[in-house]
This record gives C-alpha cells, sequence and structure tokens, in this order.
C-alpha cells in the first residue's frame, strides 16, 4: 500500500516533505533568464531542488495554486515536475485541497490519480461533509493511492470553525472530523499500522498535540507550518510517533533559503539542501533519534 511505501521512505530518509510552491518571485533571475517559457523555468527550478534533496526526504508536494496561477504553461510545469519525481520513484502529493458533492469528486479524483496530474497522494477538504470523500475510496482500495484529509489547519483562522465546540460532548468539530475520517480509514490500513487515509494537522498549535497523537494511532500525518509559519522542531515533533507517523512540510524555509545568501542565486539548490539537512537535524534532534 502507498502508506507503507511512505511508512518505510520515512524510515530511511526522515521526516522532512519538500514542498515545491514555485512562485516565479522564488526563482532567481539568472535562472529565470535561462528559459524563455513558465513551464521550462518552473520545472527547471524544481528539478535541481530535487536533484540536491531527493536523498535527504521521503516525499514533496506541490500546492497546485503555485502552478494554476501561471495558467496552461504553470500546469505544464506541475506536471513534468510529478512526472520527473514519479520517474525518480519519489512520493508525491497534490496539494489540491479539493472537497464538493459526489459527482464532481469523481471528476477530481480521475484528475489527479489518473492521467497527466497523477500523484499519490492528495489533499482533500472534508469540511463540506463526508460523502465529499466516497469517490476517492475506489483509488484508496486499490492500494496505489491515499489521501491528507483536513483536520486542523495551521493557519489562525483555524480557531474560526474548526475549534469551534459541538455537543453533545462539547468537543472541537475537528475531533468530530477527526473520529470520522479515523473510522472511514480504518479499512485502509497498511502493514505499518497506518491508514492511506491521513489527515492534515498544523504544526503551529501545539496544544492538543499529545492528544491528537494519541487518539489517532493510526493515522498518518501531513504537518504543516514549519518554518515561515513559525513551528519548529519541538513543536513538530509533538505529532510523531517513534520518529515515523508523519511527514513536515516546509516550503518557502526550503525552496528560497538560497535569498539569505551572497551567492544564493547560484547555488539556490546547494541551499536548499542545508535547509534540509538543519531541518532534519531540528526534529531528529527533539525526536530523541
Ligand atoms: O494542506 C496543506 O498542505 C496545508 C495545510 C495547512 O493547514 N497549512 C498549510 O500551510 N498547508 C500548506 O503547506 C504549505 C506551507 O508553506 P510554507 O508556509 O511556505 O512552508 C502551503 O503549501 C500550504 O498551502
Amino acid at each position: 500500500m502507498i502508506i507503507d511505501r511512505l511508512f518505510n521512505e520515512v524510515e530511511k530518509n526522515g521526516n522532512v516533505c519538500v514542498g515545491l510552491d514555485t512562485h516565479l518571485d522564488y526563482i532567481p533571475v539568472n535562472l529565470k533568464e535561462k528559459y524563455q517559457d513558465i513551464d521550462e523555468v518552473l520545472f527547471k527550478f524544481n528539478k535541481e531542488i530535487i536533484d540536491k534533496t531527493c536523498d535527504l526526504v521521503p516525499v514533496y508536494k506541490l500546492q497546485i495554486a503555485y502552478y494554476e496561477a501561471y495558467g496552461i504553461k504553470g500546469l505544464l510545469g506541475y506536471k513534468k515536475t510529478i512526472e520527473y519525481l514519479r520517474s525518480i520513484k519519489k512520493i508525491t502529493i497534490g496539494d489540491i485541497k479539493r472537497g464538493d458533492i459526489s459527482s464532481t469528486a469523481q471528476m477530481y479524483a480521475k484528475a489527479h490519480f489518473e492521467g497527466e496530474f497523477e500523484v499519490d497522494f492528495i489533499t482533500l477538504n472534508p469540511y463540506l461533509g463526508f460523502d465529499t470523500l466516497t469517490p476517492y475510496l475506489k483509488y484508496i482500495e486499490s492500494g496505489e493511492k491515499g489521501v491528507f484529509v483536513l483536520l486542523r489547519t495551521s493557519n489562525p483562522g483555524a480557531k474560526d470553525i474548526q475549534y469551534l465546540k459541538v455537543s453533545p460532548k462539547d468537543q472541537y468539530l475537528y475531533y468530530i472530523v477527526g473520529d470520522k475520517v479515523d473510522e472511514i480509514g480504518s479499512k485502509y490500513r497498511g502493514s505499518c499500522g497506518y491508514s492511506s487515509i491521513g489527515a492534515v494537522i498544523g504544526g503551529t498549535h501545539v496544544d492538543e498535540a499529545k492528544e491528537i497523537r494519541k487518539r489517532y494511532k493510526n493515522m498518518f500525518f501531513l504537518i504543516p507550518g514549519y518554518g515561515h509559519q513559525g513551528a519548529i522542531g519541538k513543536d513538530v515533533s509533538l505529532y510523531l510517533n517513534k520518529g515515523n507517523g508523519g511527514v513536515i512540510n516546509s516550503s518557502r524555509g526550503i525552496i528560497t533559503a538560497y535569498k539569505n545568501y551572497e551567492d544564493g542565486g547560484q547555488r539556490f539548490a546547494d541551499y536548499a539542501r542545508k535547509a534540509v539537512l538543519d531541518m532534519r537535524e531540528d526534529i531528529q534532534s527533539e525526536r530523541g533519534v
């Protein structure tokens, strides 16, 4: 199952998920001048970062908005990047955050689990209701695909809705969502013990971290918020389980790390590698490995 592959990759390479949220402003001028087409610029930047980090990380996440924003050429850059990652056998997360009625969700599933935009995992927003998850299940059942469902996100606005107290037990709404997603996911557990239906848990809030980890023993977490949003190793490692059970995403913190160095423009991929190494060390020192 795909979740076993991810679990094994984490055992081998640690927990860092490189976020390829590639804004043109993040790309050094010298690279932009070399290529005429946006798809090539996006792809070449991503490829250099991938080539310099792929021995250190278990998975890459592409936030699709960064590619959609540049139209057809942008999406071509997305396609080329995920194709390249799959060709070198790296696991891919398409961060698409979809959530819609079943007939439409079927088409989202087809769009991102088959064809030109095929990835291994996608992110889903369940707050339109649990029926919106059903069309993805046949792909998960095949063993080849997985999803990360938003439970409690990293942004300050997570408090607006996800933290509402809900009767009858007067618990946070995200626990109601989490319990249901956990129940649906129980059918799709791999030999590693985790389900191919994972959850997105922002690493920026730490108060309930221990409770969340304990309550959802069989859920693998995608943990965003490290770096630019303020989470540090000590925070995010609370969501891991014996060093596994989660991957920690950093996007800007890795791909724009070069901007802190004078020679950064020429060596952006080296500085991305350094940022990954520093992040790995920060997480590992906290998880006691
Ligand atoms: O699903 C996500 O990946 C996600 C969920 C969440 O709660 N917070 C969050 O920041 N993300 C994504 O994680 C990435 C964070 O980017 P950086 O803040 O630059 O590391 C972006 O792609 C966000 O869209």
